[in-house]
């Protein structure tokens, strides 16, 4: 089966979270840490920047590495690392996706999450005190 290897950021902006449905594809409508695929030679850090321009027009500071989620999809692999990302204010353009929430943790489970993403979010609901620093 082919991997596919992602970069995802989860981004704050003081207690909140950002969460958006993928626009199009066959996971239309599925909620998700906006990012996408690693380009050749690019560090991880260096794509999700690049990524989260395209998709959001913003600049982010990319923080520190939270986990990767390795998933069987039915058609592939999804190898996903994912980062803590800060932006200075919570203006964004949704340039490929059609909505968008800011949650606070207690909320992260009122949006359907893409299965690969359920992972993440059961780790942001448990905050160490390391992810707190
Ligand atoms: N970006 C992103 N993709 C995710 C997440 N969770 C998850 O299962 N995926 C899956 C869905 C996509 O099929 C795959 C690759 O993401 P991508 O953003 O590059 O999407 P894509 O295949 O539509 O890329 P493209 O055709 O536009 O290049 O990863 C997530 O949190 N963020």
């Amino acid at each position: 089966m082919k991997t596919i290897e992602v970069v995802a950021g989860v981004i704050q902006n003081g207690e909140k979270i950002f969460a958006t449905p993928r626009g199009y594809g066959d996971f239309k409508g599925g909620w998700e840490f906006p990012g996408g695929k690693m380009e050749p030679g690019e560090t991880r850090e260096q794509a999700l920047a690049r990524e989260l321009k395209e998709e959001l027009a913003i600049n982010v500071s990319v923080g520190s590495f939270i986990c990767t989620v390795d998933y069987d999809y039915p058609q592939f692999h999804l190898t996903m690392h994912t980062f803590y990302c800060t932006i200075e204010s919570r203006n964004l353009t949704l340039l490929e996706h059609e909505a968008a929430k800011w949650l606070n943790r207690s909320e992260l489970h009122t949006v359907n999450w893409l299965p690969a993403d359920a992972e993440v979010v059961k780790k942001l609901k448990i905050p160490s005190i390391i992810d707190e620093l």
